[in-house]
């Protein structure tokens, strides 16, 4: 599939614009179907994004928020992405929303994806919007190199809901929705900050396996145009 680069002088001017192009397709598709989805990636890169998102006016009752991945870690733990969101996009305007956890306090991560995928299987039929973020190791989601379950979180036919994952890169135990679930959002973008990202992208863009830097599935294969915003 295609990638498209939308590159912007800095963070604080691409948080703006993909705050934009985010609510304007979360209200698109609340005029067309009632109701809009929107998973989103934790990390460093997406705080200022989330707090320009959280301000618009936009139905937000008719959103229900999720996570393309997450840590197998309460939502009071730092290291939480369900904290970051809560603290970050779940405010102001967007309070309205409805939030769906991928963490479950289950005795193991994978009762907790099982119950994770019950409780989300409503949603993202396909999503409305998924934003991605990469590590500089070419992971997005929690398709680490080396992944425990990397090559069922890539493989097409691996159904749409959650998995786990280990990996040594990942630190916790992860909860990460599955390529079938994100690869055909209507709104798929790739949310990456810095000249380093810009170089660990132009690496993934270079020939080399998928289970090297998962990234690649993504910008070879999904169904949906991979929409690229980056600032230095
Ligand atoms: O749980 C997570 O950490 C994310 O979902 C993960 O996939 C993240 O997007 C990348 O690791 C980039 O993280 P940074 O934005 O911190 O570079």
């Amino acid at each position: 599939m295609t990638a498209n680069m939308h590159a912007f002088a800095n963070g604080a001017e691409l948080a703006g614009k993909l705050a934009d192009k985010v609510a304007e397709t979360l209200s698109a598709a609340i005029t067309v179907r009632g109701s809009a989805s929107i998973a989103v990636s934790g990390g460093s890169t997406p705080k200022a994004f989330f707090q320009a998102l959280s301000s618009h006016s936009i139905d937000w009752g008719k959103v229900t928020v999720t996570l393309v991945d997450e840590r197998f870690v309460p939502s009071d733990n730092p290291r939480s992405n369900h904290l970051l969101v809560q603290e970050n996009l779940l405010k102001d305007k967007a309070a309205a929303a409805k939030f769906l956890p991928l963490y479950q306090a289950t005795a193991s991560v994978e009762e907790a994806a099982v119950i994770a995928t019950e409780k989300t299987k409503a949603i993202g039929h396909p999503f409305d919007v998924a934003i991605l973020g990469m590590g500089n190791d070419g992971h997005t989601a929690s398709f680490f190199p080396g992944g425990s379950n990397l090559k069922t979180a890539l493989d097409p036919n691996t159904p749409r809901g959650i998995i786990t994952m280990e990996a040594e890169g990942a630190g916790e135990p992860r909860l990460t929705f599955t390529f079938s679930s994100l690869q055909d959002a209507r709104l798929l973008v790739l949310h990456i900050e810095g000249e380093g990202k810009k170089d660990v992208l132009a690496k993934a863009e270079a020939p080399g396996e998928e289970t090297e830097m998962p990234i690649r599935a993504m910008l070879r294969r999904a169904a949906s145009p991979v929409e690229i915003y980056w600032a230095p």
